[in-house]
């Protein structure tokens, strides 16, 4: 029998009391924790994060107008002198994470009249192209800001002449390749006994690619002259295990940030970005993709990504015989050819532009290809492709406005599949990508299709099915489509290929001494001017409206009608004119959708409509400090 000793009144009351009281201190406290986690969520401003007035005003000129959570987070840790790891998904602004609070930090020193003999802070990058792109970006600011701080980029292929010159000023910041330094050192153009005594932050931009990129033992003789003082940052779109390497190497109990959103899964291409693909056979892509160009089923602009460069110019000579001009972007051209694709790109000159990735995947896959054509043909002589290690158009270019991105090859990798998505969707814009997965794909696709999914969501769809290409209309083209595809012969592609290199490097001796004198002039050459001798005939180029179905017209007309609403008419394209245009779109902040929860995403609507990306409530969530 259970002991049933009563309490006296007044002791029950007691209790009674003392147990009201502590729900009320919980519940206070609650409020409180809550009013912090809120607090915490709260946006903060450029202000908040102490940025000095003049980077706030040059960011406002820029158009920039509130942070972006890894910007919120990371500034005040890399202001506070940590060394920081801080990974965020692509196109989440992370390059303007580190340059703020380093140019603040210069700004500091700047009033000391002695100039150090070496630069305060190296920013490493993997590619040329990101290099200038960077090397930009941290100019603008320092022309906005109006101080006298001075930065210089070096690349590989730079002459001496070029590079003492560039260090003569002794400017505060270096941007180069890891590739650039050794060299340096070796030709004496850069001492590392003042570096070791001037170095006070190092920055390893696209973290994740600098190793992959075959830079390790030129890191190292970075690495060995590294004080201890010197703040490091490292900056990553996804984690590898070539990341956790850069960290030990260099870095000293850093905070390491990751940003993502509600929940703890991790997503790495930006929420709002549609993901699409479409199954069809390798001898089919150049007819999936023609129809889908050609039919407007997706928006513009439109980046195509392949993994060889004959297979570029087979796409571009095809598609050209069907009216539709596009340019190509590889890692044979020359430098300055390269940078001017990409600033008509992004200025909006023209609408397609054809690339590979870098050139570790299209150097093997040119090599393999070589290995055949010699069992083949042992006497012919080929065209050899002569690559620029330092090439690499997608891992961390900016591309702007780009709507769809096109994988008509499939990428080696599942790192190569985030980065390439990553080049839409970028800011505030939204985007969508489509794949064209052939049966020998299928296998790396799964592979791309489990990652983005998770461990837990194995079974959810993050890439769907094209829905807007009916059948009927893909078959409407077919025989257009295989007629002018056996026109396209490997000696045409061949003779275009060597035909195109030689134009662009009479063009880039020209684009030189031009860009010198007027280096805001866009329009001095077309890159994406045809390539065959003949104009593409009449039938091919208009394809009569009787042939496309009903069902692929609507999605056509609701893909244009997607592309008015959004104001993205020809030549709107990002680049600085268009820097200050009010953004349309405030309500939607897809900066804030770090590592979109796929349960959370919207899967309907139009291909390249922009999609709610709110199940994350908009908000930077979640950051892990650790030692
Ligand atoms: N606070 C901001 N508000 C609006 N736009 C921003 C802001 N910060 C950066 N951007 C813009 O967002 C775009 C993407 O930024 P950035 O290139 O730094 O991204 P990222 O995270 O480095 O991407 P990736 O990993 O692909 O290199 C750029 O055009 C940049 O100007």
């Amino acid at each position: 029998m259970a002991n049933t000793k009563e309490k006296p009144v007044d002791d029950v009351n007691r209790e009674v009391k003392e147990a009201e009281k502590a729900e009320e201190v919980e519940e206070q406290r609650d409020v409180i924790e809550k009013e912090e986690e809120e607090e915490e969520e709260k946006d903060k401003s450029f202000e908040e994060l102490r940025l000095d007035p003049r980077l706030i005003r040059a960011l406002t000129k820029k158009g920039i107008e509130k942070p972006t959570p890894i910007q919120q987070t990371a500034i005040p840790f890399i202001l506070e002198g940590k060394d920081v790891v801080a990974k965020a998904k692509t196109g989440s602004g992370k390059t303007l994470a580190y340059l703020l609070p380093l140019l603040q930090k210069l700004f500091s020193d700047s009033g000391s009249k002695k100039k150090k003999p070496a630069p305060s802070a190296f920013v490493l990058v993997p590619s040329r192209e990101l290099c200038q792109q960077v090397y930009a970006e941290v100019s603008s600011l320092i022309e906005l800001c109006r101080v006298q701080i001075k930065a210089v980029q070096l690349t590989s292929g730079m002459p001496l002449s070029d590079m003492r010159n560039a260090l003569a000023g002794l400017p505060e910041i270096l941007v180069t390749t890891p590739a650039c330094i050794p060299k340096c050192f070796a030709d004496g153009v850069l001492d590392p006994a003042a570096i070791s005594d001037s170095l006070e932050i190092l920055v390893l931009d696209e973290a994740d690619l600098l190793l992959s990129y075959g830079y390790e033992d030129n890191l190292r003789s970075v690495t060995s002259i590294v004080p201890r003082r010197c703040q490091c940052l490292l900056m990553s779109a996804t984690t590898s295990s070539d990341v956790e390497k850069l960290k030990k190497l260099i870095l000293h109990n850093p905070v390491v940030l990751t940003l993502q959103e509600g929940g703890d899964k991790e997503e790495p291409v930006p929420s709002n970005v549609q993901q699409f693909w479409i199954s069809c056979s390798a001898q089919d892509k150049l007819l999936h993709i023609l129809s889908l160009l050609k039919l407007e089923v997706v928006q513009k602009k439109i980046l195509i990504f392949i993994n060889t460069i004959d297979m570029g110019f087979k796409l571009k000579l095809f598609l050209e015989k069907f009216g539709i001009k596009t340019a190509i972007l590889n890692g044979e051209l020359p430098q300055n050819s390269r940078l001017h694709i990409l600033e008509q790109f992004n200025a909006g000159l023209f609408d397609y532009l054809i690339a590979t990735d870098d050139n570790s995947q299209t150097k093997a896959k040119e090599e393999a290809k070589d290995e055949d054509n010699k069992d083949n043909n042992k006497k012919k002589r080929r065209f050899k492709p002569k690559l620029d290690a330092e090439f690499g158009v997608v891992r961390g270019i900016d591309f702007k406005k780009v709507h769809t991105v096109i994988n008509y090859d499939m990428p080696q990798s599942v790192t190569g599949y985030i980065h390439r998505i990553g080049r839409t969707g970028r800011a505030y814009s939204s985007g969508s990508s489509v794949s064209l997965v052939s049966p020998d794909d299928m296998e790396g696709f799964e592979e791309i299709k489990s990652f983005l999914a998770g461990e837990e969501d194995k079974d959810s769809d993050v890439i769907t099915p094209f829905p807007l290409l009916t059948e009927n209309a893909v078959e409407s083209l077919r025989y257009r489509a295989e007629d002018v595809a056996k026109s396209v012969t490997k000696i045409a592609v061949r003779e275009s290929r060597a035909q195109d290199l030689r134009n662009e490097i009479i063009n880039s001796e020209k684009l030189k001494s031009h860009f010198e004198a007027n280096p805001r002039d866009l329009d001095l050459l077309k890159h994406d001017k045809l390539l065959s001798k003949t104009a593409p005939a009449p039938h091919l180029k208009d394809i009569p409206e009787y042939l496309v179905d009903p069902k692929t017209q609507e999605a056509s007309k609701m893909v244009k009608l997607a592309r008015a609403a959004m104001g993205n008419s020809r030549r709107s394209g990002g680049g600085r004119n268009n820097a200050n245009k009010k953004r349309s779109r405030k309500g939607v902040d897809p900066l804030k959708t770090f590592s979109a929860n796929g349960s959370k995403r919207g899967r309907s609507g139009g291909v390249g409509q922009k999609k709610n990306g709110k199940g994350s409530s908009d908000g930077l969530t979640k950051k892990q400090r650790t030692a």
